[in-house]
């Protein structure tokens, strides 16, 4: 039998819609339109893309959108100045820099700058600090809308075991707290872990964002395991074309797994969808009001 599809163009569309319920009602009730602010630095073309599509997805959902685009040699003190505005923008509710920024820019004193209320993305120290001792936090949106994901296939997650391939900030890491707190046995391996087919061999879980294409090996997979490919990397084709793959070798993995998120289609328009809900528990925590259900987790 060949695994569940994990349809994460579907997914994002329901999670869009009750972002946009949401703000209609915002509007309505408070008065309040939700803003979010992208500042893109330079001109890395998938970047510049992953932008287009988040301005023009905050507008379909009827919150304001506020895009900066700043040229590659940005000083870090003109970046900083502009970070500092946006913190004290009331009309702000959700500020995002888009990475990798150049190389000259400090990716972690950027990041830190941003006020941890409207730290849309979760990497501020503050909101990862808050995540991994399970509390409310602002959480990174691409592990975010995984667990959306997970939660929805396998229901409760309690007992389960789950091997995250993959420690960045972004993605590794937040998504091994959130399974800790789903109460999963979580363990966190990498490019580097040494007996990684035995380790994902036992996972009910696998989320693979190592970042390496096609890494993971469909024989590796424990029947019937719910595998999460977070992995986006163009690889050739050998006709001078270039095609989308995961971290996972997706024919192979299907062929094993109970489900399966594809590449592309799966867990990349959950990020954006993610982004735009975030941008709306921003806005409310910010007035005090009430949360909305399903937004977060
Ligand atoms: N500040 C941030 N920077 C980056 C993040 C982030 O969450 N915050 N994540 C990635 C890029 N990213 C959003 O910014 C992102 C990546 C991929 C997708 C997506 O929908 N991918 C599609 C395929 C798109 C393609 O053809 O290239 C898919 O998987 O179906 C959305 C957002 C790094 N930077
Ligand atoms: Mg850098």
């Amino acid at each position: 039998m060949t695994a569940q599809i994990i349809d994460g163009k579907n997914f994002a569309v329901a999670l869009r819609e009750k972002v946009a319920e949401h703000t209609s009602y915002l509007k309505e009730k408070h008065n309040i339109t939700p803003g979010l602010a992208v500042v893109l630095v330079g001109e890395d073309p998938a970047s510049q893309v992953y932008v287009r599509s988040k301005g023009k997805q905050t507008i379909e959902a009827g919150m304001n959108s506020y895009e900066y685009k700043l040229s590659a040699d940005t000083s870090e003190t003109e970046l900083l100045t502009l970070i500092n505005q946006l913190n004290a923008d009331t009309n702000v509710h959700g500020i995002l820099v888009q990475l990798p920024l150049p190389e000259h820019l400090d990716e972690a004193l950027v990041i830190n700058a941003i006020d941890p209320a409207k730290d849309v993305d979760g990497f501020h120290i503050s909101n990862a600090g808050l995540l991994a001792t399970g509390q409310k936090a602002m959480v990174p949106c691409t592990p975010l809308g995984c667990l959306m994901m997970l939660r929805e296939y396998c229901g409760s997650l309690s007992g389960l075991n789950a091997v995250v391939v993959g420690r960045s900030n972004i993605v590794g890491k937040p998504m091994a707290q959130l399974l800790l707190k789903e109460s999963c046995t979580v363990t966190i391996a990498h490019s580097r872990t040494r007996n990684l087919p035995e380790l994902v061999g036992g996972a009910d879980i696998v989320v693979a964002a190592v970042g390496q294409p096609l890494f993971i090996k469909g024989e590796w997979i424990k029947p019937g395991a719910t595998v999460i490919d977070v992995g986006i990397n163009r690889i050739e084709q050998g006709d001078g074309m270039t095609r989308l793959v995961g971290d996972v070798d997706f024919e192979t993995a299907r062929e094993v797994a109970g489900a399966i998120t594809p590449v592309p289609g799966g867990v990349g328009p959950m990020t954006i969808a993610c982004l735009l809900a975030n941008t709306v528990t921003a806005c409310c925590r910010s007035y005090s009001l009430p949360e909305p259900q399903g937004l977060t987790v």
